[in-house]
C-alpha cells in the first residue's frame, strides 16, 4: 500500500494490515498497584490502548503504527503501553505527536530520559532504547511512530524489570519518580 490516510482529528487510521487492542487485563503486573488494576478490570476492563499498523517486514523497509492511549490512571500512575526493546535492538524510530498530550520515556542500560510530546513534535528514538509512551492529559494521547520493518518487538525484559522511572500524578500534575520495582 503506497499511500493512507489518517483522520488527524480522531485518530483514525483508514487502512491498516495489523491491530491490537490492550485492555487493562493486558497490563497486569505492569503497574504499581495491582490491587487497583484488578478492581479496573472487574468494572469493566477498559482500553488502555490501541495500536494500528501497516507493516512491511523486510529489512530496508518501513513500517508504522497509529496509537491511541487512552486517559486514566491506575491507582495514581497514568496510563501507559507496555514498552519494548527492538528486537534487533540496533533498529532506531521515530515518533511523531498527532494529538493530546503525554511523555515518551527511554532508556538504555542505566541511561533514562523522557521527552514531552504533544501534537506536531517530532521524537527521535536513537537505536538500543526501550521506549513506553505515557498519557499524562485528558483526553487521547495519540502519535505516529515510523521503524524499520525488521526491528521486531521484544516485550520480556521491559515486562519482567519494567523502567528505572514510574510516571504518577502528583498535586494536579505528572511526576518522574523512582520505580520502586527497579532491580
Ligand atoms: O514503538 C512502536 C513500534 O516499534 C509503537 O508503534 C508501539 O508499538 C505502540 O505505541 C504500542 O506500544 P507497545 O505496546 O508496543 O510497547
Ligand atoms: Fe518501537
Amino acid at each position: 500500500m503506497l499511500s493512507n490516510y489518517i483522520d488527524l482529528e480522531k485518530g483514525i487510521l483508514e487502512n491498516y494490515t495489523e491491530n491490537v487492542i490492550r485492555r487493562a487485563s493486558d497490563m497486569l503486573n505492569f503497574y504499581q498497584d495491582n490491587e487497583a488494576l484488578e478492581k479496573m478490570i472487574k468494572n469493566g476492563n477498559p482500553t488502555i490502548y490501541e495500536v494500528y499498523a501497516v507493516t512491511h517486514e523486510g529489512g530496508g523497509e518501513l513500517s508504522y503504527a497509529i496509537t491511541i492511549l487512552h486517559p486514566g490512571k491506575v491507582g495514581n500512575e497514568y496510563f501507559m503501553t507496555k514498552g519494548h526493546y527492538h528486537e534487533k535492538r540496533d533498529r532506531g524510530e521515530l515518533y511523531i505527536g498527532l494529538k493530546g498530550n503525554g511523555l515518551l520515556l527511554m532508556q538504555k542500560g542505566e541511561e533514562i530520559r523522557w521527552i514531552e510530546m504533544e501534537r506536531g513534535k517530532i521524537v527521535y528514538v536513537p537505536p538500543y532504547f526501550a521506549h513506553r509512551s505515557i498519557n499524562t492529559g485528558n483526553g487521547n494521547f495519540v502519535f505516529l511512530a515510523i521503524y524499520p520493518g525488521d526491528a521486531g518487538h521484544d516485550y520480556g525484559s521491559i515486562a519482567e524489570k519494567g523502567f528505572a522511572k514510574i510516571v504518577i500524578e502528583e498535586n494536579g500534575n505528572y511526576a518522574v519518580k523512582d520505580n520502586p520495582r527497579w532491580k
